[in-house]
């Protein structure tokens, strides 16, 4: 791999299975892809980066009104230098809000917390929550494609991911004063989710391991949204469609000195699914790699690791 193939979402419509094989085939090679013809309108990507900025560039003591500590960082903001990769000695150089699915009345899911809103940066709302939708309609697409390369109904997710606790998580890794700091902006991770779509930033940092083991930088056709397979998947598969390694680390300058945006959507399961190996996944000679585990469980257990959740 000398970067992550590209998928051309339009085949949706016009050729549904040639969509599946080319998905199919990208993530159990790869774990990541990029999605181009993706019919979303750049100016709901861009609207949503440049409030983020502007949200990010609020005073620390106003920003830090907005964390809540205790709920994994489920909602809200997280400070500069919380959030550490499982296994790493340092943590990362980054901060975030989390924005999560918006819910009227009462919540099928009380894991589901209500949204929190800065109050300084009123358009904030609209703004993310239009891309929330959006990448969250794009998502089911992907695994409808996905379900079908398994052997699954098209449907198969669409019932397990309808309430899920999805994040959408504007990103700031500030410029790098420290040019000796052995924190990195990213240390190398898996995501925790079913898949996460990745829009924004196009300056360099973000870097995928190989199945040989080697850094390779990701780059793509302006305008393209990342796309990986994230360890819930890889579990529901058994190994099939594997959740790939990768990071961000600190750019060489003059990109060092800038600060980077990012905007990744973590999509989840509904917290009561069990994630437990599809049929077609495994067999005698390829048996079940991991045990049962509500979505709920798992999510839990793995914000301990990495300090969201004490
Ligand atoms: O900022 C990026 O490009 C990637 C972020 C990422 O991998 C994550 O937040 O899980
Ligand atoms: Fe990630």
């Amino acid at each position: 791999m000398n970067s992550i193939p590209h998928v051309d979402m339009s085949r949706y419509d016009s050729d549904f299975e040639g969509f599946v094989q080319a998905i199919g085939e990208g993530y159990e090679v790869n774990g990541f892809v990029a999605l181009t013809q993706h019919g979303l309108d750049n100016d709901i990507i861009h609207d949503a980066l440049d409030i983020s900025r502007e949200l990010f560039a609020l005073p620390d003591e106003i920003k830090k009104q907005y964390h809540m500590p205790g709920q994994g960082g489920a909602r809200g903001y997280t400070p500069f230098g919380t959030e550490i990769a499982k296994d790493a000695t340092h943590v990362d150089l980054k901060e975030f809000w989390h924005v999560g699915r918006e819910i009227e009345g009462t919540p099928k899911y009380p894991q589901l917390q209500p949204n929190v809103w800065p109050a300084e940066v009123p358009e904030f709302k609209t703004r993310m929550l239009s891309l929330f939708n959006e990448l969250d309609k794009l998502g089911r697409r992907v695994l409808a494609g996905i379900a079908v390369y398994l052997g699954e109904e098209r449907d198969y997710f669409e019932s397990r991911v309808d309430s899920g606790n999805s994040i959408l998580r504007p990103l700031h890794y500030p410029p790098i004063i420290d040019e000796g700091t052995p924190s990195v902006r990213a240390g190398a991770h898996e995501d925790i989710n079913v898949i996460t779509l990745l829009v924004g930033s196009r300056e360099p940092g973000l870097e995928v391991l190989s199945k040989s083991g080697e850094w390779i930088p990701v780059t793509i056709i302006d305008g393209a949204i990342i796309c990986n397979v994230g360890d819930m998947l890889q579990r529901l598969t058994n190994g099939v469609l594997p959740s790939t390694t990768h990071r961000v680390v600190n750019p060489p300058a003059p990109y060092s000195h800038k600060s980077r945006y990012s905007i990744p959507f973590f999509l989840h399961f509904n917290p009561d699914v069990v994630i437990d190996a599809l049929e077609t996944c495994h067999s005698e000679d390829n048996p079940k790699q991991f045990e049962p585990i509500t979505a709920d469980e798992y999510l839990n257990e793995r914000l301990r690791e990495i300090g969201l959740l004490k």
